[in-house]
């Protein structure tokens, strides 16, 4: 199966490195023309995944016409950004969406950009508890691979397991993708806790609470709910909420010390998806009657409509209510 990786990011760069493990070709389309002179010069992708030497089966292209004709394509670029990409990617091989995040303006899950941008073909998410930098250095790893063909998922989940690089397969797409996304604004949340001083007792009620606001949109949107609680879902909510080695953790650390929101969206390189998905993710529950209050108090913090205090005296001011 020849394998293809679009996006030079972190998380791209990572999967690219995982996929040539066993010495067999990689191609990789970068946007940054010095990430592709970085990874066929150097072996070294200095602006998003510097000091990992990368093998020299991963090669880089700037151009998404050189994708034409592989097997599979690993869609790693923000998910903001899917749709303007695989427009311009050659259609023909089967999509793995590894980005996180709904579409802003249409709501979209990134499995729905995907099949119109490409009608037909077949789609995977591959998603979990994965720091780009650990993958990388070939620590240990587990993901949820979801594919409605099995057979698919069956050859996708041999072709990039590796003793450190554990696929476990699924077909629910949708919850894997809910999972990855909804997560991403829960650890902005419970960076905010953490820069607040707020306690770690309020940290574990966040992500429990922050679980059951995923659940329930999960629900509303065809998800399963073991999926939910699987690698894509908690798993990937556990990691992210409590490390600062997450992007999105860290903003909403920032946010919790008092900082603007605008500054700490200002100038950035690597990309916090929580950011883009909270005003949309809220929205679209909204429409669907799903109550998310930590999302919706994520959102307010993020327009600058409340400050952290206000948000979390509204929190501890909601009716009280049976757990389940
Ligand atoms: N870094 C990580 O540990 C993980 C990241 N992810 C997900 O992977 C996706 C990509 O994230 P990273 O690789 O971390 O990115 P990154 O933060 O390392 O780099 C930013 C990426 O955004 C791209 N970009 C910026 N503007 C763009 C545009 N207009 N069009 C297309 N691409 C553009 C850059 O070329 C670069 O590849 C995100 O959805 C993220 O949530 C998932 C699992 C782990
Ligand atoms: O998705 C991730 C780990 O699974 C990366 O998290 P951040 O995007 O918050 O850094």
């Amino acid at each position: 199966m020849k394998i293809g990786v679009i996006g030079g990011g972190a998380w791209g760069t990572a999967l690219a490195q995982v996929a040539a493990a066993d010495g067999a070709p990689v191609l990789l389309w970068a946007r940054e023309a010095e990430v592709v002179a970085g990874i066929n010069d150097a072996r070294e992708n200095r602006l998003f995944l510097a000091g990992v030497p990368l093998s020299p089966a991963v090669r880089a292209t700037g151009d998404l016409a050189d994708l034409a004709g592989l097997d599979a394509l690993l869609v790693v670029a923000p998910a903001q950004h899917v749709g303007a990409v695989l427009r311009e990617t050659p259609a023909g091989a089967a999509l793995v969406l590894c980005a996180k995040g709904i579409e802003a303006g249409s709501g979209r899950l990134v499995s729905e950009v995907a099949a119109d941008a490409h009608p037909g073909a077949a789609l995977a998410v591959l998603s979990g508890p994965t720091f780009a930098h650990e993958v990388a250095q070939g620590l240990p790893t587990a993901v949820t691979l979801a594919v409605e063909d099995e057979a698919l998922g069956a050859r996708l989940a041999e072709r990039l397991a590796r003793p450190g690089f554990r696929p476990y397969r699924s077909t629910d797409v949708i919850g894997a993708e809910v999972g990855g996304a909804v997560k991403n604004v829960l650890a902005i949340a419970c960076g905010v806790v953490d820069g607040a001083g707020l306690g770690q007792n309020a940290r574990a009620a966040l992500i429990a609470r922050g679980f059951a606001e995923m659940t329930r949109f999960g629900l509303a949107k065809g998800a399963r709910p073991e999926t939910l609680a699987g690698l894509a879902g908690l798993g990937d909510l556990v990691l992210t909420c409590s490390s600062t080695s997450s992007r999105n953790f860290s903003l909403g650390r920032g946010l919790g010390e008092g900082q603007s929101p605008a500054a700490l969206l200002a100038d950035r390189r690597t990309v916090a998806e929580g950011a883009f998905t909270a005003p949309v993710l809220a929205e679209t529950a909204r429409a669907m009657s799903v109550e998310m209050p930590i999302v919706d108090a994520v959102c307010a913090l993020l327009d600058g409509s409340a400050d952290v205090g206000t948000v979390i005296e509204r929190l501890l001011a909601r009716p009280l209510r049976a757990e389940i």
